[in-house]
Order: C-alpha cells, then sequence, then structure tokens
C-alpha cells in the first residue's frame, strides 16, 4: 500500500486549538488540523510552513512534535507528524477550507475529526490536560 507523508499543525492561541474543516474532495466535511503533504527533500516543519502560507496566508513559528500517527485508509497508508504550532502574528484567512473554529481543550470532542486526528486529540489530551 502507498504511503503518504503529512504534517498537522496544532495551532493554538492561549487555552484553544484551531479545527479546520475540509472543504474539497474525498474527506469533504471533516474536521483536521492545518496541513499538508510532505514533498520530497523537505523536512516536516517546512513542509507545514508551506501548507499554512499556501491555505492560510499565516506565518508561523513550529514547536514540539507531538506525535506520529500510522493509519490505514482504504486507498493509502497514512503517517502524519502533529506539531504544536503558534501563529506569528494573528493574521490568518481560510484560503482552502470551509470553516474554521478555535475549540477549548474541554470541547475538542465537538466536531467531526477525520479518523487519524482523533489519535492527535487522544495524545493532546493525555499530555496536555492531565489533572484537568
Ligand atoms: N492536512 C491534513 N491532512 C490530514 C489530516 N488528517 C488526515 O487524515 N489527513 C489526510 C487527508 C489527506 O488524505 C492527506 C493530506 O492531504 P492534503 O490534501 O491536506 O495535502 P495537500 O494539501 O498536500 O494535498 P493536495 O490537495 O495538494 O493533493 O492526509 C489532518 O489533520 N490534516
Amino acid at each position: 500500500m502507498k504511503t503518504i507523508r503529512v504534517a498537522a499543525a496544532v495551532i493554538r492561541r492561549g487555552s484553544q486549538i484551531l479545527a479546520a474543516e475540509r472543504g474539497y474532495g474525498e474527506f469533504r466535511d471533516g474536521w483536521e488540523f492545518p496541513g499538508g503533504k510532505i514533498e520530497s527533500g523537505e523536512t516536516a516543519e517546512e513542509a507545514l510552513k508551506r501548507e499554512l502560507k499556501e491555505e492560510m496566508n499565516a506565518e508561523v513559528i513550529v514547536n514540539e512534535k507531538i506525535t506520529t500517527v500510522e493509519m490505514d485508509y482504504p486507498e493509502f497508508h497514512l503517517s502524519m507528524d502533529a506539531f504544536l504550532v503558534s501563529l506569528a502574528d494573528d493574521h490568518f484567512e481560510l484560503l482552502e477550507h470551509e470553516a474554521a473554529c478555535w475549540l477549548d481543550y474541554q470541547h475538542l470532542d465537538d466536531v467531526n475529526w477525520l479518523p487519524a486526528d482523533q489519535e492527535i486529540v487522544r495524545v493532546l489530551k493525555e499530555k496536555y490536560m492531565k489533572g484537568c
């Protein structure tokens, strides 16, 4: 099965993170972390900076890696690195997504995450919400 390598950004602002709704393609209407495929010769961090500029016109600071999710989708194997990211300034535009919302950590389950993202959300809760 073909492997697709993807980098995903958990964009944090205070105690909230940004969830984005896919506006096209096979996962349309599912919620995800902004990002995209890592191209050959790129690091995951470089791919994230490029993708967030392309799809959100945002300048970002890529911080620690949260986890790598390995998941078999029907058509391909997904290997997805998720990073904590902050916006360099408050500016972003939704150039490709249908919608986006800032979620408090207590409301992470309020949107319909793509299957692989459910694992990121699980790790977020475990790593960053202990004791809440
Ligand atoms: N960007 C992103 N993709 C995700 C997430 N979760 C998840 O399963 N995926 C899957 C959906 C897609 O099959 C693949 C990434 O595709 P993409 O469409 O975002 O990547 P891209 O912008 O480079 O692709 P393209 O439309 O230019 O071909 O990973 C996520 O949180 N963020």
